[in-house]
Order: structure tokens, then C-alpha cells, then sequence
């Protein structure tokens, strides 16, 4: 199987190597230092389950050309920069996974109801995304895996447990969503199938959305953050609003909080929007913050916790540079 992972960094990365792991015909769009040392020296995961480095083509969408599928692993902030460029690995058949955090762009598609097609143009703007790609290719995706790019093409994956959940938007499930899932596993991560992707896109969002914004106050990784008790009884506190939220919004979740806050402080790792706060680089405050605050509106559930951690994260954002509100 021809696999394209879009935006080689840290998830892209891991995810790229437990492809070429597992026997795909694997490469990568990157650019910069990670696109020259991964061309160079090719791609390196240190992972609990050892060090590894693999070979795999690496360039522009152009240089790629066609895929049997494409794994879009940017930040959110970078889509309109995939939109633009993704062209050229798309055949008729090939399909696109959205693998990354937070309320994807196709959250109401597919989604029966009446908010059936609802747009959400803070994280597709001008619906370019859905005319570059269009939905019938697309298939959603959540990833439990924590990882840093340490150096250009060296990965550093922090724990064991790694996931990447796939589904079909009207919540079938397909040959095409079984076969990447198939790739990834035989590389190593485990690749799995749901006919539930917006709870899964819940379950995992309940993380980002309760801690991400206190990691940016306290300016420490997720363990750190969570020592203080009056920060872990807020985010406790977060953590039901977001499930609150899901649930309104019909995709109900059971979770053993105390035992995911107990597994979150043995993390040192800094979660992705923390690390793109301290490195200068546009932060995903719409996508795991905002939009699913908006989500919370339309729902008609009071977040109060999560109104307050979202305006200060924002407001540090905002104060850094790497967020503006959406115009209009
Ligand atoms: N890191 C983590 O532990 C986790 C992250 N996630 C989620 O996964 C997604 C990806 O995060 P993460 O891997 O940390 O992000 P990174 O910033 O490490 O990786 C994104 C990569 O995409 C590249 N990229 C963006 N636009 C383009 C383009 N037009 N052409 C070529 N390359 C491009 C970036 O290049 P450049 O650096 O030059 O911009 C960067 O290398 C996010 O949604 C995040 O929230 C989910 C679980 C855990
Ligand atoms: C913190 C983590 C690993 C979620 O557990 C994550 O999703 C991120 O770094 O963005």
C-alpha cells in the first residue's frame, strides 16, 4: 500500500515510521531542516519499544505524486497550506485521513440531524479543504501517542501506549479505513477502527481541552501542571464539562477520571500547544480550544471551568502572536 503521511513532525513522524515499519510503501511531505535531515539521514524514532531509523521518500506533494492514502498530520493552523498543496497525491481512489487533535473540519458532515453540512470556517476556512479534498475521501482520525521532534528527523515517543483511531464519517466500517489501520499495526502502533469517530474525537479532546490550557499557564508538561491540587480539581472539574459537552452533543463517554489524571502525572511530556507556544509557532487555540467551546454553545451546556482556562490560554496566545480570532 502507497502511503503519503502530510506534515512529517513529531505525530507525522512516528506515524511515518511505523509504516515504513510494517512493510507500506511509505513517504513523507516535509519541508525545511526535518524535509533535508530526513532526506539525509532518513527517519528516527526513539520509542520505548527501542531506536529505530527507516528510509522513506520524502518531498513535496508534487515530487510524491498519486497515494493509495494520504495521512494529513499537521496543526490545524497549517491546513489551508494543505489545501493548497495536496493536489498531486490524489488519485480517484485515494483516500485522506485527518489524524490530528481537536474538532475537525468534517465534524458535521455526515453527521445527521439537523446540524447535518454545518460548516466550521475557523478551522476550514473558505471551505478549502473540503473542495481540495472532498468528503467522500475523508476519514477521521484520533491519535493517543506523545511525541517531540528532538532534533530534524528524530522523534522522541514518550510512552508505550500508542494509538491511531480511524472511522468513517457516517460511522461505517470500511475496507479502506481497515487496510491503514492494518499498515500502522504491523508497524507497531496500534491501528484501529470505530463506527464512532466523533466519540472518539470527544474522548481524546477531553484531554487537550481540560489540561492543554492550564499547561500554558503553569508553562510545565502535563505532570508538572497536575502536582498543584487546586490545578488537578479544576481540571477534574474541566475534564466532566467537556464530557458534559460530548454527551449533549450525542456522543457520551464513560472514563475513569481519576485514573486518566493518575496516568496524565507520571507525563513529563509538554503537550503540542505548550511546545508551539515556547517555539513561536501558531498555536491550534481554535481547534482544541475555542471551536469546542462553540460546540458547548450550540449545546446549551455551561463550561465555567473551561470559559475561564480558554480566555487566559487565549489571551496568552494572543499576547505571544500566534493566535488571532477568526475575522468576521
Ligand atoms: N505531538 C504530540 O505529542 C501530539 C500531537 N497531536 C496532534 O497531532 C497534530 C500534529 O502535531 P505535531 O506532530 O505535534 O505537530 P508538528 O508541528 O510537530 O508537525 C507538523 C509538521 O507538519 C509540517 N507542515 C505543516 N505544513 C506543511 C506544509 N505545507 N508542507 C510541508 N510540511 C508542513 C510542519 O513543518 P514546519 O515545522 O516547517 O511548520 C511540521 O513538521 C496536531 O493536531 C496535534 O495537536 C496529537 C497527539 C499528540
Ligand atoms: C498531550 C497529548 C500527548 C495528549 O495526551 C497531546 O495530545 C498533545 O501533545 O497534543
Amino acid at each position: 500500500m502507497k502511503i503519503c503521511v502530510f506534515g512529517a513532525g513529531a505525530i507525522g513522524g512516528h506515524v511515518a515510521a511505523r509504516l515504513a515499519l510494517g512493510g507500506a510503501e511509505t513517504s513523507v511531505v516535509a519541508r525545511g531542516a526535518q524535509l533535508a535531515a530526513i532526506q539525509r539521514e532518513g527517519l528516527t524514532i526513539e520509542a520505548p519499544d527501542g531506536t529505530r531509523t527507516v528510509r522513506v521518500a520524502a518531498g513535496s506533494a508534487a515530487e510524491l505524486g498519486p497515494q493509495d492514502a494520504v495521512i494529513v498530520t499537521v496543526k490545524a493552523p497549517s491546513l489551508p497550506q494543505v489545501a493548497e498543496a495536496i493536489a498531486p497525491l490524489l488519485g480517484p481512489e485515494t483516500t485522506v485521513a485527518f489524524v490530528m487533535n481537536g474538532i475537525p473540519w468534517w465534524y458535521f458532515d455526515r453527521h445527521g440531524g439537523p446540524l447535518e453540512g454545518r460548516r466550521l470556517p475557523a478551522i476550514d476556512p473558505g471551505d478549502r479543504l473540503r473542495e481540495a479534498v472532498g468528503i467522500g475521501r475523508t476519514l477521521g482520525g484520533v491519535v493517543y501517542s506523545a511525541c517531540t521532534v528532538t532534533s530534524p528527523g528524530v522523534i522522541k515517543v514518550e510512552h508505550a501506549n500508542n494509538r491511531v483511531i480511524l472511522g468513517e464519517l457516517d460511522g461505517s466500517v470500511s475496507p479502506r479505513a481497515q487496510a491503514i489501520a492494518g499498515a500502522l499495526s504491523r508497524g507497531g502502533i496500534s491501528g484501529e477502527v470505530t463506527d464512532a469517530i466523533r466519540r472518539e474525537v470527544w474522548a481524546k479532546l477531553m484531554g487537550n481541552l481540560s489540561q492543554g490550557p492550564f499547561t500554558i499557564l503553569s508553562r510545565q508538561g502535563i505532570g508538572g501542571t497536575l502536582a498543584d491540587p487546586t490545578v488537578r480539581t479544576a481540571i477534574l472539574r474541566a475534564m466532566r464539562e467537556s464530557m458534559a459537552v460530548a454527551a449533549a452533543l450525542g456522543h457520551p463517554f464513560e472514563y475513569d477520571l481519576e485514573k486518566r489524571v493518575a496516568s496524565s502525572s507520571r507525563l513529563a511530556h509538554k503537550p503540542s500547544i505548550l511546545q508551539d507556544l515556547e517555539l513561536g509557532r501558531p498555536m491550534e487555540v481554535e481547534a482544541l480550544f475555542r471551536t469546542p467551546l462553540e460546540l458547548a454553545r450550540m449545546a446549551g451546556v455551561e463550561t465555567p471551568t473551561l470559559d475561564l482556562s480558554v480566555a487566559l490560554a487565549t489571551q496568552a496566545a494572543t499576547a505571544a502572536g500566534l493566535y488571532a480570532p477568526p475575522a468576521g
